[in-house]
């Protein structure tokens, strides 16, 4: 049977869905997985360690290389289900004076986390994300990312990362705990903005992207 992907490629998205939303209640889930939560499995066509992810979308505020106002972070995969990056904080990042904002320092560790799926061949997208801000980060400072995945429950994927400042063994100073949730590539084309959708559709690696994600054996 054709994948969802190629059953949509060349069909005209007419609609913006709003499946996914109504009116929630506020997310009880915890941060940690439950005692029945099983250890993350790294797919077998996983990068190998040490190999640069790439960016799942060339937009994307996170990753994306074509975006001129994102992060242009770059994960390289672990040797387990894990994921390193290195954000510099510019002076388009400050919120204080000389120091980065502490939404962008989430966005870094969110887009770290999210890279994760790559190494599972599974789309997740965040849930819940809780930041601990530790240290002031200022600009210039080189943040080095670090982001593992903890537990798997169903969809729901429990991860934790850190970011450390004057080198990957130094002092932390944010560190996240999140649930991402497992999604079909359905989620994108059902909620994205038409324009946006079209695009991406018609773009042979960006659609190679999304492929590698609608197996996982
Ligand atoms: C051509 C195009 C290609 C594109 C190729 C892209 C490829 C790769 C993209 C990667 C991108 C990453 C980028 C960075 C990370 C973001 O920034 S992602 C963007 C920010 N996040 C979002 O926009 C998510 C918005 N929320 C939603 O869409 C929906 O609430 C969700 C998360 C999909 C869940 O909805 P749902 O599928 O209806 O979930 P539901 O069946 O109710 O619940 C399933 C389970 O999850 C739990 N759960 C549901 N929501 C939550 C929540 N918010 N918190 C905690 N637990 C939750 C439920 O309790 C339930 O648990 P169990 O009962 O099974 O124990």
């Amino acid at each position: 049977m054709a994948s969802s992907l190629a059953r949509r490629l060349g069909a005209p998205v007419t609609a913006v869905g709003s499946a996914h939303v109504s009116a929630a209640q506020p997310s009880k889930t915890p941060l940690v997985p439950p005692d029945d939560a099983v250890a993350p499995v790294r797919h077998p066509e996983a990068p190998a360690p040490g190999e640069l992810l790439g960016s799942h979308y060339a937009q994307c505020f996170g990753c994306g290389g074509e975006q001129p106002h994102g992060l242009h972070l770059e994960a390289r995969a672990g040797e387990g289900v894990n994921v390193t990056a290195e954000f510099t904080v510019r002076t388009a990042h400050q919120g204080a004076p000389g120091l980065a904002h502490g939404g962008v320092l989430a966005t870094a560790l969110d887009e770290t986390l999210g890279s994760l799926g790559w190494l599972m061949h599974v789309i997740a997208v965040t849930g819940r994300l809780e930041t601990e801000f530790v240290a002031p980060v200022p600009v210039d400072t080189v943040l080095h990312l670090d982001a593992r995945v903890t537990g798997v429950h169903g969809r729901k994927i429990y991860c934790s990362a850190t970011g450390r400042i004057g080198g990957p063994e130094g002092p932390v100073a944010v560190r996240a705990d999140a649930v991402f949730i497992e999604v079909k590539v359905e989620h994108f084309l059902d909620n994205g903005r038409n324009e946006e959708i079209q695009a991406a559709m018609s773009d042979p690696d960006q659609v190679r992207r999304a492929r590698a994600f609608e197996v996982n054996p």
